[in-house]
């Protein structure tokens, strides 16, 4: 079994020296300009191999990403073994390894992170990666590598993969020959399973129209296309899926102008959209993890179904097989919001469905984790990113009821299906897109009649820049500031329901309002960004 090389370990960061500036893993990971990065990756390839070392040789996935942000920008982040986040604990050490000030010092600090987590240097490191469309991906990589190969990791390079399917791909290997064998570690594997659970998902009812997926030139274009020779063909019964806005060859066209950042940012269609009024249309981002829906009225007025909807159209559709499969007492469905979901999501969820509520901080490791404490638990931020998780007590429920009656037995069986195409692992945008069409097609339903489930209540996202954002504590699920002292009682003395926090990957203070009326809202969040701004000034 290969251990780490000293020496290469320090040639090679050498050949990628630290650039003199401080980093930070966030909520994305790490996230900067791509000329930036390249140290950055390096050292985040030493913290895989000790990570895969520390469990025994289970297989950790590296990221190189930078999502919904420009196209010169990159980023990195890492996939625990069952395909969840980096376990926030050891963000901190990724912290320490990308600010190391020097070659030897970061060769000093490998051995000191290796002996204080009491790693075995001679267990097995074993570590797969993937990269989405951008062009400095490729030169990343190639530092990547340099690290697993001083650390002495075995690797896989998957190539261009969306974030998502990589996240499976890494659950996948490290559940191989177990009882809870999640896939056949490839990419294939990942389009079959959906497909065929699609298929079964679908049997027996018709797709309500067509739908345009706007792919943001990113990874999820191709990755789509490729999805759509597994699925029935609009003859066969399947959905009518128009890919638009896939163009990898040019990476600068990346996020520009189109994708599911720039339409929930804008409120608005990309300006190449062609599509006519209730048109279906959906957006993903650069690296598939979020989608979110939209169309124009018949009064040429843009509506929005973002993740809250989406989240709200689950939760519902999963209470419905609870009940029909009779399952019901056994599926104990909740919704995991963050304070940015729209508030009358919050109300429908609680009062039409029924189904309890939890809001947690922003970021989806926060979310993911809250979600598993139900048997299923339907998690999605505004943006679009979320997915369903379902507990082992609901799978096994759900694998082995003995339906009472073809009705039941119709249920259980999209109930089946329905736990094989959601990605248990991470939000997934090719996933998550067919989830929505299925219940659409499930309920006869058109962009109208899904969003007249309820009335949105005006809201207004503010961006404020102040001296030292870190002035900014939040607490109760960022709902309140606990400091600087003194600002919540000012946002306390007015009418409506806003907040402000830190931003986790800008250096701004956000706040967020909603109120009854359009001009309350934009009025509530002026004040409150006041607010921020005066107190954000003090010394
Ligand atoms: C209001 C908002 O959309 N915030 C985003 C944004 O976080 P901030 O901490 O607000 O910058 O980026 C996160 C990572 O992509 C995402 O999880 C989150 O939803
Ligand atoms: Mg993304």
């Amino acid at each position: 079994m290969a251990i780490m090389d000293p020496k290469k370990l320090v040639e090679g960061s050498a050949k990628h020296p630290q650039p003199g500036k401080v980093f930070q893993y966030g909520t994305a990971g790490f996230r900067m300009k791509a000329n930036l990065l390249d140290s950055v990756v390096y050292r985040v390839g030493l913290l895989a191999a000790l990570r895969s070392r520390k469990l025994n040789g289970q297989t950790i996935g590296v990221m190189i990403t930078a999502s919904h942000n420009p196209p010169e920008d990159n980023g990195v982040k890492l996939v625990d073994p069952m395909g969840e986040m980096l376990e926030a604990s050891w963000e901190a050490y990724a912290t320490l390894l990308a600010n190391a000030a020097t070659d030897e010092a970061l060769l000093e600090l490998y051995k000191k992170l290796s002996s204080d987590l009491k790693i075995n240097g001679e267990a097995p490191a074993r570590v797969i990666f993937a990269r989405d469309t951008r062009a400095s991906g490729s030169r990343l990589v190639g530092c990547l590598i340099d690290a697993l190969e001083a650390a002495g990791a075995e690797h896989t390079d998957f190539k261009l993969l969306t974030t998502p399917q990589l996240h499976y791909l890494v659950r996948c290997v490290n559940t191989k020959g177990t009882q809870y064998e999640y896939g056949d570690v490839s990419e294939q594997g990942y389009y079959e399973k959906i497909g065929a659970a699609f298929k079964r998902a679908m049997k027996h009812r018709k797709s309500s129209g067509a739908v345009t997926v706007d792919c943001a030139n990113g990874v999820g274009g191709p990755k789509l296309k490729e999805l759509l020779k597994y699925l029935p063909t609009k003859a066969e019964g399947g959905v009518d899926i128009k890919v638009i806005n896939d163009d990898v060859v040019k990476p600068e066209n990346l996020n520009v102008q189109c994708g599911a950042d720039f339409v929930k940012t804008n409120q608005r269609a990309p300006p190449s959209s062609t599509t006519k009024p209730l048109e279906r249309c959906a957006s993903l981002d650069g690296d598939a993890d979020r989608v979110v829906y939209y169309f124009t009225s018949d009064e040429n007025i843009f509506r929005l179904l973002d993740g809250d909807r989406i989240a709200t159209l689950a939760a519902s559709f999963l209470g419905d097989l609870g009940r029909q499969s009779g399952l019901a007492e056994h599926l104990k469905i909740g919704v995991v919001q963050t304070a940015y979901a729209n508030g009358a999501s919050t109300q429908y969820v609680e009062s039409n469905l029924k189904l309890p509520v939890i809001c947690t901080p922003t970021g989806v490791k926060h979310l993911h984790h809250a979600a598993t404490r139900f048997d299923i638990g339907v998690y999605f931020e505004a943006n679009g990113h979320g997915t369903v998780l379902f507990s082992p007590a609901a799978l096994k429920a759900i694998a082995t009821h003995e339906p009472q009656s073809p009705a039941q037995q119709a249920a259980l069986e999209t109930l089946q299906a329905l736990t094989e195409l959601i990605n248990q692992t991470v939000g997934d945008a090719l996933s998550d897109l067919l989830l929505v069409e299925v219940i659409l097609a499930h309920k006869n339903w058109g962009m109208r009649e899904w969003l007249d489930t309820y009335v949105d209540l005006p809201n207004r996202l503010v961006r404020v820049e102040v001296r030292d954002r870190n002035m900014f504590v939040a607490v109760d699920a960022e709902r309140r500031l606990e400091s600087p002292p003194g600002a919540q009682a000012e946002i306390d003395k007015l009418v409506g329901r806003s907040f402000a926090r830190a931003s986790g990957t800008e250096d701004a203070v956000r706040v967020y309002a909603e109120a009854a009326t359009r001009g309350e809202a934009d009025d509530l969040a002026g004040k409150v960004a006041n607010v921020v701004r005066q107190f954000g000034a003090a010394a």
